[in-house]
């Protein structure tokens, strides 16, 4: 594992000052005004689609001949599929689960031991996202860079070892997952690795740099009035998402609304993030998505954000772009992204554009 990813650096001329006083939410018989959004169903721009009367998100299986030529389809006109046969073990998953329940079980004093600060980027505490919001989310938020040992220390003192452990075997496995998931995605474009000059093999300086979400979403007594997670896209290259089995994710297809990705046995969601949707120069689209939550069930999810090692300079690759389709964004390393999300949100990837957006045919 790489010592200390610059990663941690991103927030640290963007604190992200959250003033919520952090609630026990299972002691709550009603949600409190604080937490009460609009009827989630009456966006009638965005309406919620039934996903048994429609198109469903596409399920690939890794070990299909036409995975390469499916998944490319699917990134072009959903922006997000799910995978299996991805070879991480169940096992693996079940334990990064039960670590994530472990940690969300605790009382709030222990947690906030572990709260990230404001300048921070790991750490226990609401999404970042949260202060472009007048309402809260109903959900807590761990996040990991690097290693968690210091705050998993704070939160378990004698058996923290163990959950280390896991999440380092995740990151671990997740990292492998990612890196072939990337060459599909771009391989389907017809990108190979002498087009991208940082996509060195084995150069720890060259391996991409990665965050842990663990995403925990309590029963809600009114969920039509309650957000779990509000909409944004990743600011990553791509997000691998595994879900408890409870539903809850929720993504927007454009002309249809929002369509929900049920949890599927051994199935892994990925997401395409607005770093790919750059390299791709606009051809693939960074899904908006959400976390809607439960009358009777708590959720948990599990995101791993991998991104390119974030010192380089992320751009339209050269081989899609010409003539007709001149260059969309201007360049931009992974920490400077991050830094225009923390501070435009979902405009930030038109603050970062050159040209009017075109377009793609076929
Ligand atoms: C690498 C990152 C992406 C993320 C911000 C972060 O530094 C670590 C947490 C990530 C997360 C997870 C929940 C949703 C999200 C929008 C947020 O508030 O924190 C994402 C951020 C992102 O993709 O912009
Ligand atoms: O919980 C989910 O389904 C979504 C989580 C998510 O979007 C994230 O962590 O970025
Ligand atoms: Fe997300």
């Amino acid at each position: 594992m790489p010592s200390r990813s610059l990663l941690a650096d991103a927030f640290r001329a963007c604190p992200v000052h959250v003033h919520q006083k952090h609630i026990e939410f299972t002691s709550l018989q009603e949600i409190p005004d604080s937490h009460k959004w609009a009827q989630l169903d009456d966006d009638e721009q965005h309406p919620l689609i039934d996903p048994v009367i429609t198109e469903s998100v596409p399920v690939i299986d890794l070990r299909d001949p036409n995975a390469l030529q499916k998944i490319g389809h699917a990134c072009k006109t959903w922006g997000v599929f799910q995978v299996t046969n991805h070879g991480i073990p169940t096992s693996l998953l079940e334990s990064v689960e039960s670590a994530s329940r472990s940690l969300f079980s605790l009382p709030i004093q222990q947690k906030l031991k572990a709260a990230r600060s404001p300048d921070g980027v790991s750490g226990y505490g609401v999404a970042r996202i949260s202060s472009f919001f007048s309402k809260h989310m109903w959900s807590e938020g761990f996040t990991i860079v690097d290693s968690p040992l210091e705050h998993f220390r704070q939160l378990w003192s004698h058996d923290h070892t163990k959950f280390c452990d896991t999440i380092e075997e995740y990151k671990k496995e997740m990292q492998k997952l990612a890196r072939r998931l990337t060459w599909l995605m771009l391989g389907s474009l017809g990108i190979t690795k002498k087009d991208l000059k940082w996509s060195g093999p084995t150069d720890e300086s060259k391996k991409g740099s990665a965050a842990i979400q663990l995403n925990y979403y309590p029963a809600c007594p009114d969920p039509d009035h309650a957000m779990g997670l509000a909409a944004h896209t990743d600011s990553t290259l791509l997000t691998i998402l595994h879900q408890s089995n409870t539903s809850g994710l929720q993504v927007l297809k454009e002309g249809i609304g929002w369509v929900t990705v049920p949890p599927i046995p051994g199935g892994l969601v990925v997401n395409v993030g607005d770093l790919l949707h750059i390299l791709s120069n606009g051809l693939y689209q960074s899904v908006l998505h959400r976390a809607v939550v439960n009358r009777t069930k708590h959720r948990l999810s599990i995101a791993f954000l991998h991104g390119p090692p974030s010192s380089v300079q992320i751009s339209p690759l050269q081989k899609l772009t010409g003539p007709n389709h001149p260059p969309l964004y201007r360049p931009i390393t992974w920490n400077e992204y991050l830094g225009t999300k923390a501070k435009y949100f979902n405009n930030a990837l038109s603050s970062m554009r050159i040209c009017a957006p075109f377009k793609w045919s076929g």
